[in-house]
């Protein structure tokens, strides 16, 4: 794992691993070194606020007992008001519910930082940036999705990174504690441009768990990204 202060960060998404064999699925990106993740990225489906259905608390309080990586909760559900401060309570790391799906979203963010977790606000990619800038004192995380929530294995959407560049330049301006993560469609073709508009944190669900060995996965998105970001100047 990536220590150093601005080191960037990787999150495997388990939406693409094998939900029969989730414990040996965190483990195998849980070894301590380059192939360790940062944090283990859970996404969470309704089937209202997203057309697709995958998991909720039960199986989150189990990831909780089987991984010691910290837990990114990606809430893709309605009425986060009610349905994301418990997963605070069960002792996620991360909980990010989306902009679009509640009408206080600040008093959201202040109910799971409450009960003890990091919040994340996450926007969708055709929603804008600006509406939501003066809140973002209120949260931990940014998430930028770079493809339509839904599904995993998408092709990643370039236009969404104009709102990175923005937020790095809201955020220095206004000496902001906050995280930039992306997801949808990062892997080795894709995570060097994000990480060079200066992306923190990258999701990616098939590049890791569709590969041989995810653990070297994540050594090698992690190393990509190091490399831009350096270019950068990040
Ligand atoms: O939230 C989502 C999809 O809605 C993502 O977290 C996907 O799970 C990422 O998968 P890849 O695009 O990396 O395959
Ligand atoms: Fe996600």
């Amino acid at each position: 794992m990536c220590t150093a202060a601005n080191a960037p960060m990787i999150a495997p998404s388990i939406l693409s691993a094998d939900f029969a064999n989730l414990a040996d699925e965190a483990a195998a990106v849980a070894e301590p070194g380059a192939t360790r993740a940062d944090w283990l990225h859970v996404d969470v489906m309704d089937n209202h606020f997203v057309p697709n259905l995958t998991l909720g608390l039960p199986i989150v309080e189990s990831l909780l007992k089987a991984t010691d990586i910290p837990l990114d909760c990606h809430l893709m559900i309605e009425n986060p008001d009610r349905w994301a401060p418990p997963y605070a309570e069960a002792g996620a790391h991360n909980v990010t519910f989306h902009a679009e799906a509640t009408d206080n979203p600040v008093g959201v963010a202040r109910d799971i930082r409450a009960a003890g977790a990091k919040a994340g606000l996450s926007i969708k990619p055709g929603t804008p940036l600006e509406p939501y800038l003066e809140i973002l004192r209120d949260f931990d995380t940014l998430l930028v999705m770079s493809v339509e929530p839904g599904f995993g294995g998408q092709k990643f959407i370039p236009d969404v990174l104009s709102k990175v560049r923005a937020i790095r330049k809201y955020i220095a301006a206004e000496d902001l504690k906050l995280l930039v993560e992306i997801d949808g469609g990062i892997n080795a073709d894709t995570i060097e441009q994000a990480a060079e508009a200066g992306v923190d944190c990258f999701v990616a669900g098939s590049a890791v768990y569709g590969a041989d060995d995810p653990g070297q996965a994540v050594a090698a998105l992690r190393r990509q990204a190091v490399e831009a970001r350096a270019k950068a100047g990040i």
